[in-house]
């Protein structure tokens, strides 16, 4: 049996999931918030019950640091050595992992110049993986990038309309996002349905504060929404999601802005519902106050789910034919009242869910269609923790 820590590091935060393998049974779990701030957040998962702790943790290596101890205290295990090996989500792969990697310094080398094509990911999940590398120097460490899933798509799909030599010469295309979820999810869609993958044609919607959307063919990807960078697609938390290009030097000359603060600070972390509603970028603030009477949090609500079935209508057609949407992430897996509205408008092509299985579903693996309805529907709650884990034992050479 081998230990394995499978890593999700953000900009502020670090989650990570300790796993028995190959038996996926997971040992513990928890989040490090707000680091490099004050008053940071530990929290750890012992039988179960959550222990939170308050504290100042200033950087990536404390958090490790902290994580490694704090699994010693409570015994889950004895020493750091226990460790068999880590593996870490990384967001932008380029077009150089089709698949994971073991990490190596030439490794880290690429992660690092593929920064500036996933500006608010890759820099962190980077930090998460030296943090570990300096800690356990004689353990094998796996990157698992999101873009993988993605790298099926034929060229027709992932090329954007501009010179091709931007293509070529700076590698400006799509790469899509979140792929280790729209993998698990349309395989478990799959196992679910009792069917080969092979003949299936799924969409699969990965909304959470970051949303993207896919068009999985044969078990495999060939379209998705997000782009270039994970700004693109549907509308997120705090995302725009597609805009004409246009909007940014007009939007530069109305306010001062540089082209780099419009786009990085503007664009990603201040639109989206956030930015529609002025309130919050979290989905269930924003349902309470459409609730209330707030017309823009209903503005901001109608435009999510527009922008949500516009994808799944392209990627029908993209498709040629559709047996299931799966719905995934907090959103897609929590919010009922999101699924119906989204679902609402495919009765025409025989989408039928049943809300008697659809209200009050939260974070459950079901059907929601009715006996009758063409299309399946199915909400699965994603895995991209076991995703890595799994991954971290086969390009890690970690023996059984
Ligand atoms: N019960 C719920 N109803 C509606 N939205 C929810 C609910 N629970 C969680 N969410 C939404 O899920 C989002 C977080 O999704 P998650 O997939 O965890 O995000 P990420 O991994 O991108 O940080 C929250 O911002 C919130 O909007
Ligand atoms: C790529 C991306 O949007 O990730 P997250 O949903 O974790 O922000
Ligand atoms: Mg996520």
């Amino acid at each position: 049996m081998k230990k394995i820590m499978a890593i999700n590091a953000g900009s502020s935060s670090l989650k990570f999931q300790l796993f028995e393998m190959p038996e996926e049974k997971v040992l513990t779990k928890g989040l490090v918030e707000r680091i490099g701030m004050k008053d940071s957040i530990f929290t750890i998962s012992v039988n179960g019950e959550k222990v939170t702790q308050t504290l100042d943790i200033k950087d990536h290596e404390q958090a490790v640091n902290m994580m490694l101890d704090e699994m010693k205290k409570h015994g889950i295990i004895n020493d750091i050595n226990d460790l068999d090996g880590t593996g870490h989500r990384v967001v932008q792969g380029g077009d150089l992992f089709p698949t994971s990697a073991l990490v190596t310094d030439e490794v880290e080398k690429q992660i690092e110049e593929l920064i500036e094509l996933a500006p608010l990911h890759n820099g962190p999940n980077l930090m998460g993986i030296q943090a570990f590398r300096k800690m356990l120097p004689n353990i094998p460490h796996v990157a698992v990038f999101d873009t993988s899933f993605h790298s099926t798509m034929p060229e027709s799909a992932f090329l954007y309309s501009t010179p091709y030599e931007y293509y070529t010469d700076y590698g400006i295309r799509k790469y899509g996002a979140h792929g280790t979820s729209h993998k698990y999810v349309s395989q478990r869609a799959a196992e679910l349905m009792e069917r080969p993958a092979e003949e299936l044609k799924i969409i699969t919607c990965h909304i959470g504060n970051g949303a993207s959307i896919t068009a999985v063919d044969g078990g495999k990807s060939v379209d998705t929404s997000m782009g270039f960078t994970p700004l693109a697609g549907v509308t997120m938390g705090t995302r725009t999601g597609d805009i004409d290009a246009a909007v940014i030097p007009f939007a530069m000359e109305k306010t001062g802005k540089s082209a780099e603060e419009i786009v990085m600070n503007v664009f990603n972390k201040q639109s989206g519902i956030l930015g529609i509603t002025g309130l919050s970028s979290d989905l269930r603030d924003v349902e309470e106050a459409a609730e209330a009477g707030n017309e823009r949090a209903q503005l901001a609500l109608d435009i999510y789910v527009d922008r949500i079935q516009k994808y799944i209508g392209q990627y029908t057609a993209v498709l040629k034919g559709l047996d299931a949407i799966v719905f995934t992430a907090g959103v897609g897996e929590n919010s009922d009242v999101t699924r119906a509205q989204v679902l609402d408008n495919f009765k025409y092509l025989g989408v039928e869910y049943d809300p008697s299985l659809n209200d009050g579903l939260r974070g459950k693996e079901a059907f929601i269609n009715t006996e009758d309805s063409k299309v399946k529907v199915i909400v699965i709650p994603t895995e991209e923790e076991v995703m890595i884990a799994r991954d971290t034992m086969e390009f890690g050479n970690i023996e059984a």
